[in-house]
């Protein structure tokens, strides 16, 4: 029998106030695809990531991670997860080193302080960011992109199986883009499940396995990643699909 795969929801529905605003999904992600959900405001890709990993709940349908329902399911050091915005900032200043190793929680023992491994875990995940020469300093005098970065590498300092970001190249220069693209091209050839939302693709979209594109809370397009113009905002009828 084959294993289960990271992610798989059949006619996932979530309702806000009384708005759908996921319409029945069903997708699997299988172990080691790179996925981008992709669509205009509004169309639902927040909330489908964020139903995936059990953070919505659903009012119709099921999700499993791993094959197990989100609220039984106990294996979070195999997930990662970067939000779309920052928890971090106002609060307690942390340095970027902190925030990073805060990403080894889920595999740290409760009563042992951090080990070399989760140290070692920490310095891997700031040097494929680019962000090791920036460890003591506060996170939050960074800029986006760098934040960003940290959030990124805090999740990598779980070495999850699986990552999902939401919007990871939104406010992000080129630079940072082009860092990104190549954490992830990492990532992917390590064979790990990645699944991240976005508006443009830019320097991701060769990385890219599968693309499904959401439009009012429903999938119209899963499969080869759609062209459109850059710099617009995929809307109806704006989306072709590339020859061949
Ligand atoms: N917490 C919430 N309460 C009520 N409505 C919500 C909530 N979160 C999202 N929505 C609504 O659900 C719909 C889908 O939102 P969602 O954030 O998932 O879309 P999105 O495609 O990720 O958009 P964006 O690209 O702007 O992030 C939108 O109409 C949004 O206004």
């Amino acid at each position: 029998m084959n294993p289960a795969p990271p992610f798989r929801m059949t006619g996932g529905r979530v309702r806000y106030d009384g708005r759908e605003a996921l319409r029945g999904v069903d997708l699997a992600v299988g172990d080691g695809e790179f996925v981008a959900v992709l669509g205009a405001n509004g169309s639902g890709k927040s909330t489908l990531v964020r139903a995936l990993l059990g953070l919505v709940p659903l009012s119709g349908g099921r999700t499993e991670i791993y094959g197990v329902p989100p609220a039984r399911f106990r294996d979070w050091k195999r997930i990662g997860y970067v939000p779309q915005r920052l928890p971090m900032g106002g609060g307690v200043p942390a340095t970027v080193r902190e925030v990073v190793a805060s990403g080894r929680v889920a595999r740290q023992s409760r009563w042992r302080p951090a080990s070399s491994a989760d140290r070692a875990a920490v310095d891997a995940a700031l040097h494929a960011v680019g962000l090791a020469d920036r460890a003591r300093d506060s996170a939050h005098l960074l800029s986006g992109g760098q934040q960003q970065r940290v959030l990124i590498a805090r999740a990598l300092a779980g070495e999850p199986d699986a990552l999902v970001l939401d919007e990871p190249t939104a406010g992000v220069d080129a630079a940072n883009q082009e860092a990104l693209a190549a954490v992830l091209g990492d990532l992917s050839r390590q064979g790990r499940t990645v699944v991240l939302v976005a508006h443009e693709l830019g320097p991701l979209e060769p990385l890219v396995d599968r693309a499904v594109v959401l439009e009012h809370g429903r999938i119209v397009h899963d499969g080869a990643p759609p062209a459109w113009t850059p710099h617009a905002h995929p809307r109806h009828g704006e989306i072709e699909m590339r020859a061949g």
